[in-house]
């Protein structure tokens, strides 16, 4: 994406045998949202307003004032160039930095549409749009985070006043990670357990006001600030996740959020034919745009690890010659492009979701609650599933890069601390596989029952082939049939699942035996993931793809992705007779032939993400592979070369010296 100088990788870049313009297309979605991303990303990068080589030299104050500056800036932006929503979470994304402003348009503007009756978001959105207010998602606490049940605080409705009392009955009620909770938040959608006449009736979310809007106190009965520095310098603590407490708040009875549940002047508890669990809609909604900012997160470590390898040399230089690109050992190879095939395929698996999440909307506008369980499970289950993989696979990027990996002007260190924690927010990982396990255990117990299973569970309906099938394939170029591999990858899935479902069936306490196997249940429930990932990149192979050797690179890359899995999980495909292990060894044969055709193409695969290098914020990750000036230039201005002798010189170092020498005298 960018221009001028010399271009290190622009031998890479003649090797490869595809359109990358029509690749980078391919990769935004569409043209249109191509066009919007590239003009974006070149609008922050050229504005010296949203610099951020500087961060991880800022104190916590100076940098999260920092960051109030770049929200304050990008919103006056939004406004005097009247952005679209589109644009405008395009400008967030590129800016780079995690802020208050995620959790108010991310999570507190969804609360109040998902939840919110109709007269409760006509009050509140247009104060939220316009940022009159400005929210955080309360819900987290000290005690409880993953069992949403087990919260404490509460609201307990008051008749004579017409108002419900919040309160923090313990320490370990205090509300504990909220981001935009610390310091900004003016509002919070809090979550609380409604308790009228002495009745309890469950977790429910109230809009509480936190702070004055005139000076920004806090109101009377909150005790509210930020929890402290988290993992890595910089990263994630441009957030403010804060601590908050009530001491018997009180708000109007028409700030709980009732489009699920109805407390009545006269204090009756009207249930409306809403389902229960869309209190939870909020979660539903952030895990599916999670799916696609792994895809983000991945992409950006591989083009960084991509690039560096293609520049570094280690070994092998013939009669004097240059020594070998380490992008060319092949167990470079097989460590970087699984995780570029994963960039690739956790796109349009998040393509997919998207399109599912807006689906289960529409129903739901509607009344028709019937694929809210299926969208539960896959955003769960996917959210798991590309968060584990991304976090472990930046780590393996930093790594790939070697020792410079490890340098923070590599990118990678931030990167990795700024995204680990989407393996624990939203629901931590292993307690999202546990539901989808769930989900899984519920559809193979009505299999047989007459009832079909839909959606991601369809292939289930196939039961009786893919419980005693035998996969086809004898030759290393049948792994390059779509059906054979698909096939392979069901049946795993449903024999793993019925595996655990048979050896349920052996407790006689349904919940005992549920927590026993709960390791295998996590482990079908990634099969069944993976299978929904693989059949999702197929499916995107049957649309129409233009851009000469396009639709072929992609097809690599499926097999490169699907192949990888079945070499990691082998154990998984042999111990369920999915394969015999002459297959798996053909399976593998095939993978190593795929590399060798990805690598001509790997630079112009990862340009097709079309990433400015402020984004990408690499020296190793430079567009012009121009690495080691730029490295040896940056080490300069390092604050510890400011000066020749380092400050503490004459208190620390003299002294030590000093005496060292007159030992040496004695
Ligand atoms: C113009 C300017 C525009 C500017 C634009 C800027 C754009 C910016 C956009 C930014 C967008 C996004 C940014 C987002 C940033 C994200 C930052 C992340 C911050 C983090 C936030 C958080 O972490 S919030 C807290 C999250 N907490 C959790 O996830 C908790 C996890 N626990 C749970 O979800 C539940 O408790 C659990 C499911 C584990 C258990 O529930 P429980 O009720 O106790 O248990 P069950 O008995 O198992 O379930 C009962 C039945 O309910 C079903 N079910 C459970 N969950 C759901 C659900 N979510 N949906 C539907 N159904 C559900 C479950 O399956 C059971 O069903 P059954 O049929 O009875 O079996
Ligand atoms: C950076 C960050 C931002 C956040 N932002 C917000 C926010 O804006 N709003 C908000 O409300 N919350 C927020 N959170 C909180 C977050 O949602 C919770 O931390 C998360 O849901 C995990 O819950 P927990 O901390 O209770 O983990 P725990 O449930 O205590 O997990 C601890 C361990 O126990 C295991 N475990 C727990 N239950 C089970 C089970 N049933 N079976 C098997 N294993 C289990 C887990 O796998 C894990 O290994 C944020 C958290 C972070 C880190």
């Amino acid at each position: 994406m960018e221009g001028g100088g010399v271009d290190h990788l622009a031998e890479e870049r003649q090797k490869s045998r595809f359109d990358v313009d029509e690749m980078k297309i391919v990769w935004a979605g569409s043209r249109h949202a191509f066009e919007v991303s590239d003009r974006v990303a070149r609008l922050v990068a050229s504005d010296p307003a949203f610099r951020k080589d500087n961060r991880n030299l800022l104190s916590r104050k100076e940098l999260f004032k920092n960051t109030l500056r770049k929200a304050a800036y990008a919103w006056k932006r939004i406004m005097e160039l009247r952005l679209t929503e589109e644009e405008a979470a395009k400008l967030r994304f590129f800016i780079d930095e995690p802020a208050y402003t995620d959790l108010h348009w991310g999570m507190f503007v969804p609360a109040i549409k998902g939840q919110g009756t109709e007269e409760q978001q006509q009050k509140w959105l247009p104060l939220a749009y316009k940022m009159q207010i400005i929210g955080c998602y309360a819900q987290t606490e000290l005690g409880h985070g993953s069992n949403v049940q087990g919260l404490e605080t509460t609201a307990t409705f008051d008749p004579q006043t017409d108002e419900f009392i919040i309160n923090s009955p313990t320490l370990t009620s205090s509300k504990w990670w909220p981001g935009g909770l610390g310091k900004v938040s003016t509002h919070a959608v809090a979550y609380a357990r409604l308790i009228v006449n002495g009745q309890d009736h469950g977790v429910h979310g109230f809009i509480v006001q936190l702070r004055s809007l005139d000076d920004h106190m806090p109101l009377p009965g909150i005790t509210v600030g930020d929890i402290g520095m988290k993992f890595g310098s910089g990263a994630y603590n441009t957030m403010d996740n804060g601590v908050l407490r009530f001491d018997h708040v009180r708000i109007p009875r028409n700030q709980m959020l009732m489009r699920v549940l109805q407390v009545t002047r006269e204090g009756k508890v009207v249930q409306s034919d809403v389902p229960r669990q869309l209190i939870y809609g909020t979660m539903v909604y952030v895990r599916q745009t999670i799916v696609s900012d792994a895809s983000s997160a991945l992409s950006r470590a591989v083009c960084i690890a991509t690039r560096y390898s293609a520049v570094r040399r280690q070994f092998g230089s013939q009669k004097g010659g240059p020594e070998t690109q380490v992008i060319d050992y092949k167990t470079q190879q097989s460590r970087l492009f699984p995780l570029l095939a994963s960039a690739y395929a956790f796109r349009f698996v998040g393509e997919w979701l998207k399109w599912l999440y807006t689906d289960v909307t529409q129903r739901l506008q509607a009344n028709d609650f019937s694929t809210l369980p299926e969208a539960h499970a896959c955003t769960a289950g996917l959210k798991s599933l590309t968060t584990s993989a991304t976090a472990d696979a930046i780590e393996e990027c930093r790594k790939l890069c070697g020792g410079h990996g490890y340098l923070t002007s590599s990118g990678l260190p931030e990167l990795f601390a700024v995204y680990i924690p989407a393996c624990t927010y939203e629901g931590d990982n292993t307690v999202l596989l546990l539901q989808v396990a769930r989900f899984l255990m519920k559809t193979v117990s009505q299999l047989g029952s007459g009832k079909q299973p839909v959606g991601s569970t369809a292939y289930m309906s196939r039961a009786e082939h893919l419980m005693q099938c035998r996969c086809s394939a004898q030759r290393v170029e049948d792994w390059l049939k779509p059906d054979v591999v698909l096939e392979a990858f069901e049946a795993r899935a449903l024999r793993m699942s019925v595996a655990c479902a048979q050896n349920l069936s052996k407790f006689s306490n349904p919940e005992e035996g549920f927590a026993e196997l709960s390791a295998d249940l996590a482990e079908a429930a990634i099969a069944h993931c993976q299978l929904i990932v693989v059949s999702k990149f197929v499916e995107k192979l049957q649309q129409d793809i233009p851009g000469q050797g396009v639709k072929q690179q992609l097809q690599t890359l499926c097999f490169v992705y699907s192949l990888h899995l079945l070499h990691k999980h082998q154990g998984d495909f042999l111990s369920t007779g999915c394969i015999t292990p002459k297959q798996a060894s053909l399976a593998n044969e095939q993978l190593r032939s795929l590399y060798s055709q990805v690598r001509p193409n790997a630079i112009a695969l990862v340009d097709a993400f079309n990433y400015t290098d402020h984004y990408l914020g690499s020296v190793l990750g430079r567009y012009d592979g121009n690495v080691y000036p730029t490295l040896y230039e940056d080490a300069w201005k390092d604050p510890l070369n400011d000066s020749v002798v380092p400050d503490g010189y004459h208190e620390y170092l003299r002294p030590v010296l000093k005496q060292q020498l007159r030992n040496a005298r004695l």
